[in-house]
């Protein structure tokens, strides 16, 4: 699919096909697409990050409470959005014994309790190590820190997710 027939979307078919770039987060897609036509996948995901950026803290901090925990409730009782389930499967967090469901659990409640907001990170770019790493090492940070941190996260999966949308030929929805 190359951009110009992501720029000869409706705004229907646009939010369809983009609605989940961001997490259960489909204003942004509805958002970027007034900014037609656009150059090329970069430009729309400079559209993506400046939405993300002109969010005030609250309003980031909405953004991170859309994610799913890792190895959480939505994973045990097949909620999860297609998207978060393989990218979580991906980072072993579906093949996790019963230990270490135990041990994700309690960091990311003592994540959440500490922060307001779920524990995120980039599953296609950690392994199960990093991510439990990672986890206890942020719970050290203060809730602004993380929050940035977070939203640097949330990018990164938008851009894979993105990428994967228009280079992987999901374009028989079109
Ligand atoms: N909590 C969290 O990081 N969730 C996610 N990370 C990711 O790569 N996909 C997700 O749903």
């Amino acid at each position: 699919m190359d951009i110009s027939a992501v720029n000869a979307l409706t705004y229907e078919e646009f939010v369809e096909l983009f609605g989940n770039v961001v997490e259960k987060s489909p204003i942004i897609s509805a958002a970027i697409w007034s900014h037609r036509p656009f150059k090329d996948l970069t430009d729309i995901e400079a559209h993506i990050t400046e939405f993300i950026h002109s969010l005030s803290d609250s309003g980031k901090e909405g953004l991170l409470r859309c994610h799913p925990d890792l190895a959480g409730r939505d994973l045990q009782s097949g909620t999860l959005t297609r998207e978060s389930r393989e990218e979580q499967s991906q980072a072993g967090m579906t093949a996790l014994d019963s230990a270490e469901i135990l041990l994700m659990h309690r960091l990311n409640s003592e994540y959440k309790e500490r922060f307001g907001f779920p524990f995120i990170i980039c599953a296609r770019l950690n392994n199960k190590a990093d991510i439990v790493r990672r986890l206890s090492e942020r719970l050290k940070n203060d809730r602004a820190a993380e929050r940035e941190l977070a939203i640097e996260e949330v990018k990164k999966i938008s851009s894979l997710r993105l990428h994967n949308i228009v280079l992987s030929g999901i374009q028989t929805k079109l």
